[in-house]
């Protein structure tokens, strides 16, 4: 079996993918992509973009800030005023030349007085009004951003099997980390100096229109080519940005996946092959890196140099028009100052447009990822399952002309029948790659099947809840996986509410009591770090503690013995016979001790049940599993 996890129970969610604009059925573009199996070179999870609905994005957006509505608009508004305040200085210092001094030329300080006070009160609000929107945008990004690392997480251990099989946990890590963080830094600064440009912009125009007609429109106008200008810098340096950003994304990927697979990378010796990957990888990135700094330093300068012509030129005109006495000297302090700030933000703009363009690239990304829906839907109206018929906990299970292909290949499971008695065992054999894994998948609901249904105790498992399948159906895998926490916790993982007692219980059913009471703190052991102070046999008596404790009607296990010795391996056959006691087991085996536990044998080849039968049945006959046998003991001789 491929799959990693311990009890990744049919947690209901799990299932080829469909975006939100994705219609079809998961699997009918299989043969269109022609691709093979797990890869698709026309799969755009290849492409770090996943197919988002139009107008995804901007919902996201809104999602996340309508809950702060009120606040936001608390905000726009102290913007809006302390801007004005802001604005306010240069026109007080036209007023000061133009009527405060010629005032105080007549011995009337009033005017000048007035004047101060205005300003200094200016100065004053702008700065508290400053304070109070840095606060309270400050407070509304980060419960949204909260809002959103939180819908990332939920939403990514939502999304099923075959997503993350396609989608590497680099890039969702990416998702929830880079992007979160473009995200802020446009909220927490970016966008506030973004509405500061635009508002000083309009407020700036309407004061130099206010002050001199001429001079406005003249004003006005020299921004309009000098948006071109900054928009072509602008674009090439975020070109050079993006080439950034997307040679950050493989350093993340190579980083995670060499980390998750250190032991396949300490087998192979693949460390100085990943150094060299990795080495070019960041190289790579140091370039881009490199050139994004260059492009922003050229945008810098040029954008100040032309900024500043075009103020010396205006500054020049209305010095002439002073001295031919078409303007007041005030007006040409005052327009002065106000051209400066006008073209002030613009070496800044082109960062801060780069900062909004990242984080709109990021929110798409993200509104990508929350858009994909679970493959394996959540049943809108539920059913309880029927009250048990036997004694046991099993549950009669029946495939019903069911045929199953994965996204990305061609059909796996060709269309077939099977009923699972209740409460019987059933072994699983055949070679690597016939199937099993897929077979026990769709049992376990981590995929729905492509036709067909499969009930339990006459209910489609697309019927049942979420958490009634948890209950119902448990797989155990090969390398049984311990979640952070002690013992008795990763014991209690599938019944929550169990007692220390009923946890202690289970463990001594299976035979772990006396290695976890020989652990430094018992049941209270932290097994941390994927279980690494807890050896493979250790760690698979435990899974089977977890699911005797859990008692589902259905088990699956995968072949658990494989990296056993033969004292180990014995001690978890009986762990295995009492975990499997009563419920209707399906075991994908590997050896003969398993098979010749189960009541029942089924041989898979190219996704077929070829062979069915009791193991007697199967051994006496001529066909592939009593050359199997044969093989197995001679194997054993
Ligand atoms: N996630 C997947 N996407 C696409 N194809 C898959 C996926 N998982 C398995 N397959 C394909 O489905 C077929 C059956 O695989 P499966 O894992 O069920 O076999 P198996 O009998 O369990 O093999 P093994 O004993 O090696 O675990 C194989 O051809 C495999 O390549």
């Amino acid at each position: 079996m491929t799959t990693s996890e311990t009890t990744g129970q049919g947690d209901g969610r799990a299932g080829p993918e469909r975006s939100g604009n994705d219609p079809g059925p998961a699997n009918t573009d299989t043969t269109a992509l022609g691709a093979e199996p797990g890869s698709g070179p026309r799969d755009p999870f290849d492409r770090d973009s996943l197919p988002t609905p139009k107008g995804a994005s901007r919902a996201l957006l809104g999602s996340l800030l309508r809950p702060h509505s009120r606040r936001v608009w608390a905000a726009a508004l102290l913007v809006l005023l302390q801007q004005a305040a802001v604005q306010a200085g240069p026109l007080l210092v036209t007023l000061t030349v133009d009527h405060a001094v010629p005032a105080l030329r007549n011995h009337d300080a009033g005017p000048l007085l007035g004047v101060a006070t205005a300003y200094l009160l200016c100065a004053v609000a702008a700065g508290i009004l400053q304070y109070v929107f840095v606060q309270l945008s400050g407070r509304i990004s980060q419960e949204a951003l909260l809002e959103l690392r939180t819908r990332v997480f939920r939403h990514s251990q939502a999304l099923s099997l075959d997503f993350h099989e396609r989608y590497t946990s680099g890039r969702l890590i990416t998702r929830a980390t880079t992007d979160v963080e473009n995200l802020r830094a446009l909220l927490n600064n970016g966008l506030q100096d973004l509405i500061t440009v635009a508002l000083s912009t309009v407020y700036i125009a309407v004061m130099l229109l206010y002050l001199d007609w001429g001079l406005g429109v003249a004003a006005l106008a020299s921004v309009a080519p000098l948006a071109v200008f900054v928009h072509s810098l602008q674009q090439r340096s975020m070109r050079a940005y993006r080439n950034k950003s997307t040679a950050t994304v493989p350093l993340i990927v190579k980083f995670t996946e060499t980390l998750n697979g250190i032991r396949a990378v300490r087998v192979f010796r693949r460390e100085q092959a990943n150094d060299q990957t990795f080495a070019a990888l960041n190289k790579r990135h140091e370039r881009t890196s490199g050139d994004a700094t260059l492009e922003m330093a050229r945008y810098v300068v040029f954008s100040r140099l032309v900024a500043n012509t075009a103020v010396a030129v205006l500054v020049v005109w209305s010095a002439y028009r002073v001295a031919a006495d078409t303007l007041a000297l005030g007006v040409l302090a005052g327009a002065a100052l106000y051209l400066r700030r006008l073209y002030d933000p613009i070496d800044r703009l082109g960062t801060l447009l780069n900062a909004y363009q990242a984080a709109a690239a990021s929110l798409e990304k993200i509104s990508g990822l929350l858009s994909q829906c679970p493959g394996v839907p959540e049943a809108v109206a539920p059913l309880a399952l029927p009250a048990q018929r036997g004694a046991g906990p099993g549950r009669e299970v029946v495939f019903d002309s069911v045929r199953f292909a994965y996204r990305t290949g061609g059909e796996v499971l060709p269309r077939f029948d099977l009923t699972l008695a209740a409460g019987r065992s059933v072994a699983v054999v055949g070679a690597t790659g016939a199937g099993k894994s897929t077979f026990a998948k769709l049992l376990a609901r981590f995929y729905d099947p492509t036709g067909g249904r499969v009930l339990l105790d006459g209910l489609d498992l697309r019927e049942l809840s979420g958490t009634e399948l948890r209950r119902s159906v448990v797989i155990v895998v090969q390398e049984a996986f311990l979640f952070s926490g002690t013992i008795a916790e990763n014991i209690a993982i599938g019944r929550p509410d169990a007692t220390r007692e009923e946890i202690e219980h289970a463990a001594k059913a299976i035979g772990a009591h006396d290695f976890i009471t020989a652990l430094p703190d018992g049941y209270d052991t932290d097994v941390r770090k994927r279980g690494c102070r807890i050896s493979a046999g250790q760690r698979q008596f435990v899974s089977f503690a977890r699911a005797l404790l859990a008692d589902p009607a259905v088990l699956i296990l995968d072949e658990a013995t494989s990296s056993l010795d033969v004292p180990g391996e014995r001690a978890v056959q009986d762990a295995m016979r009492t975990v499997l006691h009563g419920r209707t087991a399906v075991v994908i085996a590997h050896r003969l001790s398993t098979v010749e536990m189960a009541d029942r044998v089924l041989l898979m080849s190219d996704g077929r049940i070829v062979e069915d039968g009791t193991p007697a049945e199967l051994i006496a006959g001529r066909g592939r599993f009593a050359e199997l046998y044969q093989t197995w003991r001679d194997n054993l001789a």
